[in-house]
């Protein structure tokens, strides 16, 4: 028999009874580029909460992401498909990061343009954009920040991806690292044995594919 359900209670196709609700943030320090606030706000059940939140002062207006994430697909005649990865020193830390390239979006740019400027700056490439996802939680726990992920293809085989130069921003000192499709699980296990931390959505991407390829099975109901 079907219990009965809490005020607030999460119901089986995810939706609240009730919603919480915004009270008031009350920012507790602000830095160049990061600010820390306390948002205050009612759950379900009515009672006033409060949690820890940092955001960025950069944050543009609207629905806007922070920040755009590429996903690139190289690809070559004769070559298997391959996608590019940046590693650079991060010094929250202190180690380095394996991680599709990305960038903070200026203000007045769109996501696309965005997504070839950043690719183009820190991997020399220039390429096409495929897909778009919409502004997803980069980490909903601790921060407001949000990204698009665009997927671009880039044509290795065209004149200007013969050599691609980086364009870095003063103190960005970025390795490019290609990484077959095929390996790229395996090789995300490998840096990270080596001591690299290699970013989660990177990593899920990875471990999707291979759900897809069937080594590793989602589980299915019978
Ligand atoms: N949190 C933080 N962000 C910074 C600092 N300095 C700084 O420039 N930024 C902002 C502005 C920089 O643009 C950005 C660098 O972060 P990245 O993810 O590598 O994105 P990118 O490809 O460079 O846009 O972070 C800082 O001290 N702290």
């Amino acid at each position: 028999m079907p219990s009965e359900k809490a005020a607030g209670e999460i119901s089986e196709n995810g939706t609240s009874s009730q919603s919480s609700t915004f009270i008031k943030q009350e920012d507790l320090a602000s830095g160049k580029w990061l600010k820390l606030s306390n948002v205050y706000y009612a759950d379900p059940t009515g009672r006033q909460r409060v949690w820890e939140v940092t955001s960025r002062t950069t944050k543009v207006a609207g629905d806007l992401p922070d920040a755009v994430v590429i996903i690139p697909i190289l690809r070559r005649n004769l070559h298997y498909d391959c996608t590019i990865l940046v590693k650079q020193f991060r010094p929250a830390f202190c180690k380095y990061t394996i991680e599709f390239p990305a960038g903070l979006l200026d203000p007045n740019e769109t996501v696309e343009t965005c997504a070839k400027r950043e690719l183009k700056e820190e991997t020399g490439y220039t390429g096409v954009v495929k897909h778009s996802t919409p502004a997803s939680a980069l980490d909903g726990g601790m921060s407001n920040s949000t990204a698009q992920f665009l997927t671009v293809q880039i044509d290795g085989d065209l004149p200007e991806n013969q050599n691609p130069e980086q364009k870095s921003d003063e103190g960005e000192f970025i390795e490019v690292l290609t990484v077959p499709m095929d390996e790229l699980l395996s090789k995300l296990n490998e840096y990270s044995t080596e001591g690299m931390v290699v970013d989660s959505r990177l990593y899920m991407y990875a471990l999707a594919m291979e759900h897809t390829k069937g080594m590793v099975q989602p589980k299915t109901p019978k």
